[in-house]
């Protein structure tokens, strides 16, 4: 049980400045994951969460306690990372007995404790075996292993399903989400670059670039009503098209002409001092499909088309150079390239962004909030 609290929390290598005053209230037991581009300083914030950086502003609380100053091993979390660190020579029980030993638990303490995470992690038959006679994800559930057996307030991962192949990815996924079932009350946090592990694990994401909050948010929250363009483009895969356009009337729906004149309504209201102003028309390629009448939102030639089986990438040539529109449209409609293409989206579906890229409809919620 342990709410985490950051406050203008800072973190800074001489001159060079990562982290620039995360504000960020964690709650006992949830599920919290950091995403971001590399280098947005994801890993820095963990490591200091960790107490394996030393902060250079702000507080960091956890469970209440202010831990600035605490060395890692006080602060009652676990690491697990992307490497899995286990010791070749050291069976596997041994590997996740050894935090234990080092502490001087009693052996029947350390031995119920091995054995109640062997039990969960699915280990029990594979105590006495070392690492190299394991395969990568059995290797990682023995970090995590190791790591459950200490009994964490909070559960920290790093990365810690990048060095797996597809299939173990998704298989150790799931486990970590059973885990987290089977310990409601440990607060888990999680970095990771890959978007389905952030959208199928997270209660809450923490979007992070350059060393600052973008935006927080469940999962659904972050892809249905992104707070900035950055969050719109960052969050879904393919990434959300985005084209300029201008607000031709402002209002409870705004009316926004994007390419070649076409005028959309679109219901998010936007003040009237944003009537005329350039804006960004957001919609994502999963939420376009073919129009069969006049009503749409596009038209265009298409460019090239990615078949991937249950889906297809369509590219659209929307006259803009470089940038063609991209469309995720079932596979089992047949698109020719070369052909005409007009495509319509739900206006539920539209998102407009002002100068700032700030998103309209959010500065509406916060009003309304
Ligand atoms: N010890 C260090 N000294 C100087 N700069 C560092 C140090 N550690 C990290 N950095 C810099 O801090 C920034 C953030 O790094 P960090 O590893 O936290 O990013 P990240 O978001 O986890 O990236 P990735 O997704 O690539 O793992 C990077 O620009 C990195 O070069």
């Amino acid at each position: 049980m342990a709410d985490l609290t950051l406050r203008d929390v800072k973190k800074s290598y001489g001159n060079l400045n990562i982290l620039h005053g995360i504000d960020l209230d964690i709650k006992s037991g949830e599920f919290i994951v950091f995403v971001g581009p590399s280098g947005c300083g994801k890993s820095t914030l963990l490591r200091s969460i960790a107490g394996l950086e030393e902060i250079t502003g702000g507080t960091l609380e956890i469970a209440g306690e202010k831990v600035n100053d605490v060395p890692p091993s006080k602060r009652g979390i676990a690491m697990v990372f992307q490497s899995y660190a286990l010791y070749p020579h050291m069976t596997v029980y041994d590997n996740m007995a050894f935090g234990m030993k080092i502490a001087k638990e009693s052996k029947a303490e350390i031995d119920k404790r091995v054995r109640a995470a062997a039990e969960i992690l699915q280990l029990t038959k594979y105590l006495d075996r070392l690492p190299k006679a394991m395969s990568g994800g059995q290797r990682q559930r023995v970090a995590i292993g190791r790591a459950i057996v200490r009994n964490p307030k909070v559960f920290l991962f790093d990365e810690p399903l990048s060095n797996l192949d597809a299939a173990l990815r998704v298989a150790t996924r799931i486990e970590i989400a059973k885990l987290k079932e089977s310990m409601p009350e440990t607060t888990m946090i999680y970095v990771t670059h890959d978007q389905v592990e952030a959208m199928t694990l997270a209660d809450r994401i923490v979007v992070l670039k350059d060393g600052r909050i973008e935006q927080v948010g469940t999962p659904m929250e972050l892809y249905k009503h992104p707070g900035n363009l950055f969050v719109a483009q960052f969050i879904g895969s393919p990434a959300m098209n985005i084209l300029p356009a201008t607000i031709e009337r402002a209002g409870e729906t705004s009316l926004v002409s994007h390419l070649a004149g076409r005028k959309s309504p679109v219901p998010v209201a936007t003040p009237s001092d944003a009537q005329g102003k350039a804006v960004s028309f957001g919609v994502r390629p999963e939420d376009l499909y073919v129009a069969t009448g006049d009503d749409f939102l596009f038209e265009g030639m298409v460019d090239y088309v990615e078949q991937l089986g249950e889906v297809q990438l369509v590219y659209v040539d929307i006259g803009r150079p470089d940038q063609p529109l991209t469309a995720k449209l079932p596979g089992n409609v047949e698109i020719k390239r070369g052909t005409v293409i007009r495509l319509a989206a739900s206006a539920d579906d539209l998102h407009i962004f002002g100068g700032d890229g700030r998103s309209y409809a959010r500065r509406r919620t916060a009003v309304a909030a």
